[in-house]
């Protein structure tokens, strides 16, 4: 059939947004190439699933779910991941390591955005989460978006309302917010992001016991960037996505600010309360939060392209 510049047939290109298995007929093995992929490498880099999931907050909260997170600086601008705001964020390569496997079985098909999605939704089932159905045929954005990172990502100093505004401008309310920091019962928060709770003096809001264990790993009011020191993020189950983060939110061992806040606020209180006491409805609330993030705005039809590679835009086409 005819074919349009950007190599995408008539009928392919009709924009039938997102679906369930949207490439049940152009890549009919994609998901579970990713989903193989996924199981492989969490078993040598258990760390990667906190990456994946790390992912879909930092690429779909900005804007859209277009994999902008992914792109490598040029020489006219700084990308998404080389700002502050995405400090810690890793693991990259083995994304890359996914997309390679899909484009050996369906070259230029699937795009890197919709890689990223399922990649933290089967993450999350790695971790002990949540199965959560996703929809795919998203397509990936041709820039990096450093530039509007700051409306769009809450930094870790943040206020409870200014979180729940920028959430809320996605569409994902209040308990879906205390859902998603629900995340936060995995992985690492380095000392840099958390001296200022130590130093120069002890935050009365951190449980004392807690406090004696942050000292230890941020012993230097100013780290070293280039240190590798760093605080797990929940202490008692650090490499499971439960609820054990609300119940440390709730004794003071919440590391953030944001995570703080969320027990002292009213509006999110009974949530994380709700949540500590309720693995189940915790689930049910992050697979809804997850769904609505994984859905803000996505590139369809003929929107944006397939990249090759996840770090690199596609070289111009007419
Ligand atoms: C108010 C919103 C949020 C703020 C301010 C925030 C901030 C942070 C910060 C500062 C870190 C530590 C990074 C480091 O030192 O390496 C972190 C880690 C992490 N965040 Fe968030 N976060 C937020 C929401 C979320 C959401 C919505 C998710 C996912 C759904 C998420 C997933 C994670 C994960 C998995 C880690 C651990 C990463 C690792 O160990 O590599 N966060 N976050
Ligand atoms: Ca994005
Ligand atoms: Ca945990």
């Amino acid at each position: 059939s005819k074919l349009y510049n950007n190599g995408v047939s008539a009928e392919e290109s009709a924009d039938t947004g997102l679906m369930m298995n949207y490439y049940t007929d152009s890549c009919p093995q994609a998901e579970d190439v990713i989903r193989e992929q996924v199981k492989l490498l969490y078993k040598r880099h258990k760390n990667t699933a906190f990456s994946w999931l790390r992912n879909i907050f930092h690429d779909c909260a900005v804007q859209s779910c277009d994999a902008s997170l992914l792109l490598d600086s040029t020489r006219r601008s700084l990308s998404e991941k080389e700002t502050d705001r995405s400090f810690g964020l890793r693991n990259f390569r083995y994304l890359d390591t996914i997309k390679e496997a899909v484009e050996r079985e369906c070259p230029g098909v699937v795009s890197c955005a919709d890689i990223l999605v399922l990649s933290a939704r089967d993450g999350i089932v790695a971790l002990g989460g949540p199965y959560i159905p996703l929809k795919t045929g998203r397509r990936d954005g041709r820039r990096s978006r450093a530039e509007v990172l700051e409306e769009y990502l809450p930094d870790h100093n943040e206020s409870i309302s200014g979180v729940l505004a920028k959430f809320e401008a996605i569409g994902i309310d209040t308990p879906g917010v205390v859902a998603l920091l629900g995340a936060h019962s995995v992985g690492r928060t380095h000392c840099v992001k958390l001296v200022h709770r130590l130093y120069p003096e002890v935050d009365p809001a951190l449980n004392p016991d807690h406090v004696e264990h942050m000292l230890h790993k941020c012993p230097d009011p100013i780290p070293n960037p280039k240190a590798v020191q760093y605080v797990r993020n929940d202490r008692g189950t650090p490499m499971i996505l439960d609820n054990n983060y609300y119940r440390n939110v709730m004794e003071g061992k919440g590391l953030l600010q944001v995570d703080h806040q969320l027990y002292e606020d009213k509006r999110t209180r009974f949530f994380v309360k709700k949540m500590a006491k309720s693995q189940d409805y915790f689930f049910k609330e992050f697979a809804r939060a997850i769904t609505i993030l994984s859905e803000n705005n996505p590139l369809t039809g003929t929107k944006g392209e397939i990249r090759a590679v996840c770090n690199v835009a596609n070289k111009h086409h007419l």
